[in-house]
């Protein structure tokens, strides 16, 4: 397999009595975003934790490489960054000492300078010393967004990425998310608000 590929194979979700969706079938190849759609509660989260190998299918298949994503979640897992509705922060800790404990559950070797350096690119320059507990909330998420700018990784799942972003964190944001296209990179989020990306495919899920 000579480029990267995730893959949706009439993918089922069903939480408790409800089948959120059904039968989905997308593929991502470098340079793709899938973008998840649909109003709360239909499936979003369920759908991208199964892509991010973190809940099992209730039918169909994920394949990585062509493979199934269940039988190589280690490989996987090297080529993912997460990123899930919270912000997933220690708050006693401050953002530089945040991003490197990441870094380092991720298996990736940070440096603090280059942890400092992907907080200045988040617009957190001034804050990166303090403990994350007295951040607003848009600079939390942004503390949280700083591992997109640390660590390279082809894969990036992002649930609600934007929450809490003002206008220029969001624009921002599209930037990073086409520089990640553009490098070959494979993102699947979902959003709320407006995001303009290139290459996008969309599922909408629920009614
Ligand atoms: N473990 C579970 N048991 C039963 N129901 C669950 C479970 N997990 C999720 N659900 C239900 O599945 C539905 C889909 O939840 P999910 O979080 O995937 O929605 P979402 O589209 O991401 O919503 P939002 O836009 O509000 O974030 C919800 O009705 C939720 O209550």
């Amino acid at each position: 397999m000579d480029s990267p590929m995730l893959e949706a194979l009439d993918l089922v979700g069903v939480r408790g009595e409800r089948r959120l969706f059904d039968c989905l079938n997308f593929r991502l190849t470098p340079g793709d975003c899938l973008s998840v759609q649909g109003e709360n509660g239909s499936g979003k989260t369920t759908l991208l934790r199964m892509l991010a190998g973190l809940a099992m299918p209730d039918a169909g298949k994920i394949l990585w490489n062509g493979n199934l994503l269940r039988n190589q979640r280690e490989d996987y897992q090297r080529n993912l960054i997460y990123s899930g509705h919270g912000i997933g922060l220690k708050e006693d800790l401050n953002a530089q000492e945040n991003l490197l404990a990441a870094a380092a559950i991720a298996g990736e070797s940070a440096s603090p300078e280059q942890a400092a350096e992907a907080l200045n690119e988040v617009g957190l320059a001034e804050h990166k010393k303090l403990p994350i507990r007295m951040l607003s909330q848009g600079q939390k998420r942004r503390a949280s967004l700083a591992r997109l700018c640390l660590y390279k990784r082809k894969v990036w799942i992002l649930d609600e990425p934007l929450t809490a972003l003002d206008k220029l964190g969001v624009q921002w944001f599209g930037e990073m998310i086409n520089r990640h296209q553009a490098r070959g990179g494979m993102i699947a989020l979902t959003s709320h608000q407006e995001l303009a990306t290139k290459n996008s495919q969309f599922v909408r899920i629920g009614a």
